[in-house]
Order: structure tokens, then sequence, then C-alpha cells
């Protein structure tokens, strides 16, 4: 049985390991505090019960993968003996060019280190490891269980063989891995915020209302989600950020964030998360109603 290490068991974290172990993996997940990894485990055994009740998975799976996870609060302790690192953990640079100069002191020597990194250089990552074409990019998409997509991203120096083997390993896990290459944004976030972008941009300008701009997307476009409520869910602070990431990396004006997404941002509606975005989200109930300063 591969072993592999998960670090951070927040969003994507928790879904990486439930991934992995119910693949069969053995998996030793690590966070800062016990607490975050019992949110973790907790999460995913509320989300295989979901695939238990749909039949796509059994109770005895369920102990199974459970079995296969391990909790660490120590880099140290949770990387030895591992092939693989999926370090999931804030995106913050500094946090993590430390996490890896950790993970390249104790985890073992062939390892392979991977980053979640939505919107950090790959590159960037490798350079502070003494092991530079082992760093890559292992970008999953939220929520990992359901979603397809792994884009691996190939850093400045990652090796043939190391990106072949992170391939084969993403089909493992049911996954459909696409290889792109470590420049802002990669391909998901340099297509997708620009298009968020543009809708926020379009409703500055009085172009058209959140729902029409969203109705235009979803039924046009077949979209299952509008770019406004889209922009809601991922956080308007995560979609300013990577928009700055596009923006300085890239030089180029037309990433420059639109100055509504910059206000609500510093305004504190950041999307479902602090309760207001382009919608207002109310615990409990599904509507979607928009939020009050946008209604005509
Ligand atoms: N949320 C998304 O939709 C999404 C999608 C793709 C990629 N990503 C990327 O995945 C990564 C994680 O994002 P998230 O949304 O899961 O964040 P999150 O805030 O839900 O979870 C982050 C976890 O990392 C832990 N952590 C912080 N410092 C740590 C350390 N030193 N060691 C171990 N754990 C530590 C935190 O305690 C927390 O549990 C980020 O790089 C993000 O860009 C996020």
């Amino acid at each position: 049985m591969m072993h592999v290490a998960v670090i951070g068991s927040g969003t994507m974290g928790n879904g990486i390991a439930h991934v992995f172990a119910q693949h069969g993996f053995s998996v030793a997940l690590i966070d800062i505090n016990q607490p975050a990894l019992d949110k973790g485990l907790l999460t995913i055994s509320k989300n295989i019960d979901r695939q238990v009740s749909k039949g796509s998975l059994t109770e005895a799976d369920k102990a199974d993968t459970l079995a296969r996870i391990q909790t660490h609060t120590s880099i140290a302790e949770g990387v030895r003996n591992v092939a693989l690192v999926v370090e999931a953990a804030t995106e913050n640079v500094e946090l993590k060019l430390q996490i890896f100069r950790d993970l390249d002191q104790y985890a073992p020597q062939e390892a392979i280190l991977a980053s979640n990194t939505s919107s950090i250089s790959i590159t960037k990552i490798a350079a502070v490891t003494k092991r530079p074409s082992q760093v890559i990019g292992m970008h999953f998409m939220n929520p990992v269980p359901v979603m397809k997509l792994v884009e691996v991203i190939r850093g400045y120096a990652t090796s043939d063989a190391v990106t072949q083997q992170v391939m084969d390993l993403s089909q493992q896990l049911g996954k459909t891995p696409t290889e792109v290459n470590d420049y802002p944004g990669f391909v998901a976030n340099r297509i997708l915020m620009p298009m968020i972008n543009e809708a926020i941009i379009s409703l500055f300008e009085g172009v058209a209302g959140v729902e029409e701009i969203d109705t235009v997307m979803k039924l046009g476009m077949a979209h299952p989600m509008g770019p406004l409520q889209l922009a809601d869910f991922i956080g308007l602070d995560v979609c300013l950020a990577i928009l700055r990431v596009l923006h300085d990396g890239l030089g180029n004006p037309k990433y420059a964030p639109c100055p509504l997404l910059v206000n609500m941002v510093m305004a504190g509606r950041l999307g479902v998360k602090s309760g207001e975005g382009f919608y207002q989200y109310t615990a409990g109930s599904k509507e979607l109603v928009v939020a009050e300063r946008f209604r005509k």
C-alpha cells in the first residue's frame, strides 16, 4: 500500500485525504492542531455517508477508508516513509515556503512533493528545496471527491519522470489529470478569474443586474452556476488575490481587478463565508437572494 501525506485538513486537504484513502492509499493527514484534524475527519465521514446513501460506497468501504487515515500535528513525524506529499495548507507564500523547507528536511529523499496551491508559483516553491525536479503542482478542484480534474503543474525544473508518476497517480484516484506549465494562474484560474472579473465589470458598468448576468451565463453558456454566484462561493477575497497574481505576474492591464470587487473585499463582503456578496446567504435557506445593494 502506497503511503502519502496530506498537509492541511481544511476544505481541500480533507477532500484530498478522502480520495487517496478511498482508493487504497494509506494517508497521514497533518494539520497544526487536533481540533482542525478532528474537523477534517468529521467532514470526510459525512462526505462518505453521502456516497454510501447514493450507493457508490458501502459501509465496509467507509470503515476501510477511515482506517487508512492517521492524523498528526507534526510534519517531521507525519512524512516519515511517505512516497508523496500533497500540501494543501492555507494560501500564503511564506507559510508554504516554510512547509516545503520542512518537507525537504523530513520526507524521504526520493519522495515527490506536490502543492495544491491555486496561484503560487511551483517554481518558487521548488527553489527552496534541494529536490526541485521532484516538486510539482497537483491542483485538485473543490469539492475534491466530486470534481474529476487534477491540473498537474510542471515547475521549471520538474522532471518528466515525476510528471508522469503524478499523472498516473491522479488516474489511480479516478481523476483526469491535465498537464500544464507553471505560469501565473496556470490554466484554470487564468481563464476563470478574468471571466468572473468581466462579470463584475459588467455589473459595475450597469450593463445588467446580478441575476441577469448569471442567467445569461447559466442558460446561454450551459454553466452550472453563474459567474457572480461562483465568485461568492469561491470567496471574493480569494478571487481578488488570484487576479492580483495574474495582474502582477503577467503585467497586462486586462487582469486589473474591477474596483467594485476591491471595494466589496475592503467592506468585508466576501460572499458565502461572510453571509453576503452579490447574493445574501441565510443559514438554513437554500433560496438564492440578490444582496439588497444590487436589487433594483
Ligand atoms: N478552496 C478551494 O476551492 C480551493 C481550490 C483549489 C485549490 N485550493 C488551494 O488549496 C489550499 C488549501 O485551501 P483550503 O480552501 O483547503 O483552505 P482552508 O483554510 O480550508 O484549510 C487550510 C488548512 O491548512 C492548515 N494549516 C495552516 N498552516 C499549516 C501548517 N503549517 N501545517 C499544516 N497545516 C496547516 C489550516 O489549519 C487549515 O486547516 C490553498 O493553497 C488553496 O489555494 C483551494
